[in-house]
């Protein structure tokens, strides 16, 4: 069985699959390596042979998890690493190594499944765009701050904006002006959210008419969905790419 980790800023999301790396065998998020151990050890016959994962973590978070991995399981840890070109897609970063490796796992992914050109959209604690054009040639893209971090950001530096995530969930289920703060703050802030992702897709048609495939995941994917009704969700296209960019032998 494989494990594959992809530890972002807020989550680590995890997945089993069967040694054929055909169906998962089990998934998860969670927001600490003691409750991804925990997780695991709620698998029944669990027999794994191998570890892929991502991480744009600090170097010694990301090595902090590997031994806690290599040591629990005994096997061998393969980490994605930055590269200038892979899979058909060249890095469009001037140092390559900068650019967030689950955005390029994302774009590697994305340029497989599009077989052509592609925007890339991710929301997760930050939201990342990226641009893919039909040769492989990484445009280069933009990072915003995601759901999470605007709304933190308003509760942090303002002094009355106060409220709880069962208020904020339900604010959403309309678009309409607030008339309460939380409706204010999270119906701004989702607007926000939805303004950045049509500005992209205007970029992508003046460079590709409509000849591209959007594709959108990380966790708060879902709150784009019904305005982006022609993209493709794919929760799991980091994770496609792991396999590319790490395949077994
Ligand atoms: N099962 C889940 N657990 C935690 N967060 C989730 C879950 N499903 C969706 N989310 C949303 O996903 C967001 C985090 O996205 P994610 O892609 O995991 O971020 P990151 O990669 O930066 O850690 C959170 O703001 C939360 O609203
Ligand atoms: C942009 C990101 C913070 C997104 O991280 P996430 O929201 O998925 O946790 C991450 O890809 C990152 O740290 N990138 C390095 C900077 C860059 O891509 O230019
Ligand atoms: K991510």
């Amino acid at each position: 069985m494989i494990l594959e980790l992809d530890c972002g800023n807020s989550f680590i999301k995890w997945r089993v699959l069967a040694v054929d790396a055909g169906h998962v065998l089990g998934e998860g998020v969670v927001d600490s390596n003691l409750a991804l151990l925990e997780g695991l050890g709620g698998l029944k016959g669990l027999t794994l042979t191998f570890c892929r994962l991502v991480s744009v973590r600090t170097a010694e978070e990301t090595a902090a998890l590997t031994s806690l991995l290599r040591d629990t399981f005994d096997v061998p840890v393969v980490c994605a690493t930055p590269a200038r070109e892979m899979s058909g897609v060249r890095n469009g970063y001037e140092e390559f190594e900068r650019l967030g490796l689950d955005r390029w796992l994302a774009m590697l992914g994305g340029f497989h499944l599009a077989s052509g050109a592609c925007l890339v959209l991710d929301f997760g604690t930050a939201v990342t765009a990226d641009f893919i054009a039909a040769d492989g040639e990484h445009l280069g893209g933009f990072i915003c701050p995601g759901m999470p971090l605007m709304r933190n950001q308003l509760r942090t530096h303002t002094r009355k904006i106060r409220y709880g995530d069962l208020a904020a969930e339900q604010a959403l289920e309309s678009l309409v002006p607030g008339r309460a703060t939380v409706e204010a703050v999270e119906r701004g802030c989702l607007l926000m959210l939805r303004g950045f992702v049509m500005t992209q897709l205007e970029l992508a048609r003046s460079y590709w008419g409509e000849d591209f495939v959007v594709f959108l995941t990380g966790g708060d994917a879902s709150l784009v969905t019904e305005a982006v009704p022609q993209a493709r969700v794919v929760p799991d296209l980091v994770f496609v790419g792991l396999a590319m960019a790490c395949p077994l032998s």
